[in-house]
């Protein structure tokens, strides 16, 4: 089931949480909703499940107008970060919890409970563990049965809050995989919040990244990651270099560095921040046509990827570079050696405009 929020606005007092909030999500659909704490996301799930209430705007599920229903009858699956499943239980009897609850006029038979609790827990890869209980399983393994609990009454919209945010670094990730690959599987909608950027751009069909109330950017994990709109989003999803320069005649100018730019328009003569990811830097031992000379002062290994920090002259910060361990074998590269080095793709923001091109 799609769903689409229209102009969503919700104050707290004379606090604005969220401020005119607008998108759609496609059926089946895995959305991350990021940003950083006190943002809104928590809030914007809440309005969605029904938990909460906006001030204003409107909330559909497919064609149907949800915003004045309740969190029950909007139909909802919800997973929290700390598993919230009943201790006194086994596995089995929390997952069957809400098809028990059900009146009776709609209430499964027994054997049908019991065959979907089987089905589920054989969808989170837990047909052995029926009957523990929750202090004898992992972390990992207790977010599984409450997302097999939050499944049971096959809900139009899943909706999980940091549902791995209690793990350790490791699970987290095993988790993140197999909530991917059993999200297409399973082909419900969902929305997740997050304020990972990693997990965000691994996990989700679509980001919705957010920024003190506002939505700054929505797009596929590549084009918010690629293509920020605003310099928050190129801040929030990772590392980056901000390069001084200038733009001159059309042309943009850093230390040796050139760049033609009419074809992105008619600039100004200003000066001008480039943002640059470290992987987006080229290097070489000996000068090439473009490039800006500087000088290796760190290297650091981590697994297969090398990090470079770069001194240039003219540039307030030393360049952060990041390249594969092979390449950095194969160019011999030593602290205290001259390097040669260019921005492969960069990104100007200009009064919150943004340019982007390929060199
Ligand atoms: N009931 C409330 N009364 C007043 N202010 C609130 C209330 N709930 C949330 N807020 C405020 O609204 C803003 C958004 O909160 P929200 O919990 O949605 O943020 P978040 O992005 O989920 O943050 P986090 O990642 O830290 O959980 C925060 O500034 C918070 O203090």
């Amino acid at each position: 089931m799609g769903i689409s929020l229209q102009n969503i606005n919700k104050s707290f007092k004379n606090f604005d949480a969220l401020k005119n909030i607008n998108f759609s999500i496609k059926q089946g659909e895995l959305v991350a909703l990021l940003g950083p704490s006190g943002c809104g996301k928590t809030t914007l799930l809440r309005i969605i499940a029904g938990l909460e209430t906006a001030s204003s705007g409107k909330i559909y599920f497919a064609d149907t107008d949800v915003t004045q229903l309740s969190a029950k009858q909007r139909d909802i699956g919800f997973v929290f970060q700390n598993y919230a499943l009943f201790r006194h239980m086994n596995v089995a009897e929390n997952v069957a919890f809400g098809l028990k609850m059900k009146p009776r006029a709609i209430r499964l038979s027994k054997t049908e409970i019991n065959e979907r609790v089987n089905q589920l827990l054989g969808l989170v890869q837990l047909e052995n563990f029926a009957k523990r209980y929750p202090d004898q399983l992992s972390g990992g393994q207790r977010q599984r049965v409450a997302l097999a609990r939050a499944l049971a009454s096959k809900p139009n919209v899943l909706l999980l809050d940091e549902p791995f945010s209690a793990l350790d670094a490791k699970v987290r990730k095993d988790l993140r995989r197999w909530l991917r690959d059993f999200h297409h599987e399973l082909n419900v909608t969902s929305i997740f919040v997050t304020h990972d950027q990693e997990e965000a751009l691994e996990v989700a069909d679509k980001i919705i990244l957010m920024n003190q109330g506002q939505i700054e950017q929505i797009g596929t994990p590549a084009e918010v990651y690629k293509q920020p709109k605003t310099a928050f989003v190129a801040h929030f999803l990772g590392d980056v270099n901000l390069l001084h320069g200038y733009i001159e005649n059309n042309t943009l100018i850093i230390g040796d560095f050139r760049k033609d730019m009419k074809e992105q328009g008619n600039w100004a003569d200003q000066s001008a921040i480039a943002y640059v990811r470290p992987h987006e830097i080229s290097i070489a031992k000996t000068a090439r046509k473009n490039d800006i000379q500087g000088q290796v002062v760190r290297i650091h290994t981590a697994g297969p990827t090398v990090f470079l920090e770069i001194a240039v002259e003219g540039q307030p910060k030393h360049i952060d570079v990041s390249v594969s361990y092979r390449q950095y074998e194969q160019q011999q590269v030593e602290l205290g050696d001259n390097i040669y080095w260019q921005p492969i793709l960069v990104n100007i923001f200009v009064q919150d405009e943004l340019f982007e091109f390929m060199i």
